[in-house]
């Protein structure tokens, strides 16, 4: 992986309390990298550090080669954008999106066409001249991420920028953003606790968790090679059972002190399609039912042993308490460390 920004032995204490201690950590160019990890976890703390709003930061954090440590925020050519748009609300899209060039020295002929450039490609050309509290959540975003975007930084950092949406506009505006990475080709970390959103946006994903680095990866390898069980439970849902427990389903040959994971995916129910060779059959009972539209989450009961499984939403639901096979695919357990 290419080493684009690199954060080597990042310390940061608040009064008695550490939060980051020696983190390391490099991120590749021109690809979205999402922070992810639980509420309190110094996900916003290692970002404060790379912007250098973070005065209690320790290390050496080096951008495109060059150390950026000790340089003030504005000179470390970052962009930052926060849940909370932080737009001026007396002045008009235009002006907000043009702020950063006005202060340069750049003719107002080629801010003009810059502007508009940048509002055409957030959509908001037709709102150029509407002031910021005329605007939707997700429009207000859209013209701070333009704002940002116009100052062509380094890198851009979002954090949490879709918290305040609703669902939907959420999802729309992640695309975009996805969208305008590519377009422009700009480096960005994007932070979030949620882990649907970081696999949908992510080209590189950075598990934090009480302020240690637990995995980083592409967002199929985080979800299908955890590299711990922390990794297996917070990404994506899961059975966890012991060698000893797989043993009593007929899956053998494991060590039986050791845990397993099994993806609700790679187990199926009363199969009418040919097996896999590699599939262990038994029986169990469905003692719960979640239907999620398109998928049902099923829990099946063998003995005292509870296994979820996932299946699209195309056949008639199984009843709870009904009797059902049970298929697990052999080949997709994956031993924890
Ligand atoms: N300025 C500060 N003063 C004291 N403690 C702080 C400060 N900023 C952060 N912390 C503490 O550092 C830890 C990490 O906080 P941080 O905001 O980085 O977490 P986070 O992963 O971004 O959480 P969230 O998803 O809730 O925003 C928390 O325990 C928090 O209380």
């Amino acid at each position: 992986m290419s080493e684009f920004l690199k954060i080597e032995n990042l310390n940061v204490t608040f009064g008695k309390e550490t939060v980051i201690e020696n983190l390391n950590l490099s991120i590749p160019e021109n690809a979205i990298t999402v922070f992810l990890g639980p509420s309190g976890s110094g996900k916003t703390t290692v970002l404060r550090s790379i912007s250098g709003l973070n005065r209690n930061a320790q290390g050496k954090i080096l951008l495109d080669g060059k150390d950026i440590s000790e340089l003030p925020v504005n000179k470390r050519n970052i962009g930052v954008i926060f849940q909370s748009y932080a737009l001026f609300p007396n002045m008009s899209v235009f002006d907000n999106v043009a702020y950063g060039l006005k202060a340069q020295r750049i003719g107002k002929a080629e801010i003009k066409q810059s502007v508009e450039d940048m509002l055409k490609l957030v959509n908001m050309n037709e709102k150029a001249n509407s002031f910021p509290d005329d605007l939707s959540g997700g429009q207000k975003q859209r013209v701070a991420i333009a704002r940002s975007m116009i100052m062509k930084p380094k890198l851009l950092l979002l954090d949490e920028p879709l918290s305040a949406l609703d669902a939907k506009i959420r999802v729309e505006l992640r695309e975009q953003i996805k969208e305008y990475q590519q377009k422009l080709g700009i480096t960005m970390i994007f932070v979030t606790h949620d882990q649907a959103e970081a696999m949908a946006i992510a080209d590189n994903v950075v598990v934090i968790s009480d302020g240690k680095i637990q995995q980083q990866g592409a967002p199929w390898d985080i979800y299908t090679k955890p590299s711990n069980e922390f990794m297996a439970t917070f990404i994506g849902d899961h059975n966890i059972l012991s060698g000893s427990e797989l043993k009593s389903l007929g899956i053998n040959n494991l060590s039986l002190e050791q845990k397993y994971l099994i993806r609700p995916e790679s187990i199926t129910l009363n199969k009418l399609a040919e097996s896999i060779a590699d599939e262990v059959e038994c029986n169990g009972q469905i003692i719960s039912a979640v239907n999620y539209g398109n998928r049902i989450q099923y829990v099946i009961a063998k003995d005292t042993l509870r296994l979820k499984m996932e299946a699209l939403n195309h056949t008639l639901p199984l009843k709870i308490g009904s009797q059902v096979k049970v298929f697990i695919n052999k080949a997709k357990i994956l031993q924890l460390n």
